[in-house]
């Protein structure tokens, strides 16, 4: 087919790339990425969201001094002469369950019934077991006696052993799980301040894809990449929106970003990206209205990874090579995702670990390999998830795959027992 000279620049354009650097990739998209909008949410609906604000302590917790036992509030002093052949008497002048103010002080010879997590009553400076006690009923009149001495403070939790006043619990930035959700209820925030979960929309392109409900077809595949960045937005805290699969067909490709743009806070698009004839992304991203980031990046799988913005949101074209895709998410967007709501963390954990199996397949990028963590004798140690199966198409790995394992590009492979940095993949679900 004769090109116009617009359409033959493009496809220049789409052959010769300039490659960046995974590092310089990750800082050209985070110069564009701010923390979102906040909102507040009930607690219940707070799980796996991340705080917007610090949260100080309105007030000390415990709030009053509780008692860790059922039994009698006395003054510790008036058991200094208990021994097991002297009994000590106390005559019981009140009864304080859960939830009620003690009305009546202790004073020296007194007691006051009290049960597990009750207030104690003013006066008194200890709490004894209610199996510790005798008890008996004289004149319509309860007595309770000692055989030993009780120490001050017994069974007592004093105000504030946890949390003082104004001290800070939680900080901005944390996501919230078991033990933010207790604190959050016990200090009255009914409606926590959280980031937005950005808005996400997912699409795919390619011809040859089926929707997971159709049967097979020569030449063809189900799309399988549309779910997995699916799994992968809403683990980074993000709110998927899927637009299904659309045909290798630019103009189709044009309206779908138009709309997923104009609806959704980023836009995450598989395959598409190489230099075929039907590469439709590929050509997208170089339109005048598009500011490229970048369109060839120093890393196997996905190399093709492709970062735009345009109309103010980020658009990811990522590989359409279900590896690729996988590698290009963690590193690229899961950092944005997790940026858009202030983590100050965002990018994956590095660790230092020891290289299970020699990998001799070097390249002049950087790869990042698939690979499982094992634990033994105390260290850590990491093996591809599958040998010989780790190449950009393979999508049977990534379900068997806890960390990325970078092979630096090198003339030489690394040897079993070497050490290697691992790119840490979460495992916990943001919801
Ligand atoms: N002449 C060249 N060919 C290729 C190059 C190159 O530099 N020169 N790069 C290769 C590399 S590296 C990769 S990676 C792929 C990237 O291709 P695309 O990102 O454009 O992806 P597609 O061509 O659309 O598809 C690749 C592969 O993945 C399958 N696929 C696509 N979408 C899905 C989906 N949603 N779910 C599951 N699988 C999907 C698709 O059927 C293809 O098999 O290009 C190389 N070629
Ligand atoms: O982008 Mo390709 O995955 O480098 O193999």
């Amino acid at each position: 087919m004769k090109h116009n000279s617009h359409s033959y620049d493009m496809t220049t354009a789409k052959f010769h790339r300039t490659a960046v650097q995974v590092p310089e990739a990750q800082s050209r998209i985070a110069a564009q990425v701010s923390a979102g909008r906040i909102e507040h949410v009930p607690l219940a609906d707070s799980h796996g969201r991340t705080l917007a604000t610090s949260i100080e302590a309105p007030h000390a917790y415990p709030f009053f001094r509780r008692s860790g036992m059922d039994g009698f509030a006395i003054q510790s002093a008036d058991t200094a002469e208990a021994t097991s052949d002297h009994q000590v008497w106390f005559r019981v002048i009140d009864e304080i369950p859960c939830g009620y103010t003690p009305e009546h002080h202790i004073t020296p010879g007194t007691a006051a019934r009290i049960m597990t997590g009750a207030q104690v009553p003013d006066g008194a400076d200890a709490v004894v077991m209610m199996e510790m006690t005798e008890s008996k009923q004289e004149e319509g009149e309860h007595w309770i006696a000692l055989k030993r001495q009780i120490q001050a403070g017994a069974n007592i939790t004093p105000i504030g052993l946890e949390v003082q006043e104004g001290q800070q619990l939680i900080e901005a930035g944390t996501v919230i799980g078991a033990g933010e959700q207790s604190v959050l209820a016990t200090f009255g925030v009914a409606e926590v301040p959280v980031f937005e979960r950005p808005r996400v929309a997912i699409f795919a392109t390619g011809t040859e894809l089926l929707e997971v409900h159709e049967p097979l077809q020569p030449g063809r595949i189900r799309n399988s990449n549309s779910y997995m960045l699916r799994s992968l937005v809403v683990e980074a805290g993000g709110e998927p929106v899927m637009y299904g699969a659309i045909a290798d067909d630019v103009n189709t490709a044009r309206a779908k970003l138009e709309e997923a743009i104009r609806d959704n806070d980023i836009v995450v698009t598989t395959g598409g990206v190489s230099v075929g004839d039907y590469d439709i992304m590929g050509e997208l991203v170089l339109e005048e209205q598009m500011q490229l980031l970048f369109n060839k990046v120093t890393m196997r799988p996905g190399s093709v990874t492709t970062a735009a913005v345009y109309k103010d949101k980020l658009l990811f074209a990522l590989s359409g090579n279900p590896g690729a895709c996988f590698v290009g998410f963690n590193l690229f967007v899961r950092p944005t995702l997790r940026a858009m709501q202030a983590d100050v963390h965002p990018y994956l954990e590095e660790w230092n670990v020891i290289l299970e199996d020699g990998y001799t397949k070097v390249n002049n990028f950087t790869r990042f390999v698939r690979g499982r963590t094992i634990i033994r004798d105390g260290k850590v140690f990491a093996a591809p998830a599958a040998s010989r199966v780790d190449e950009s198409s393979v999508m049977i790995t990534i379900k068997d795959s806890d960390c990325l394992i970078v092979i630096p590009p090198e003339k030489k492979g690394i040897a079993a027992g070497e050490q290697v940095t691992i790119l840490k993949l979460p495992t916990g679900q943001a919801r």
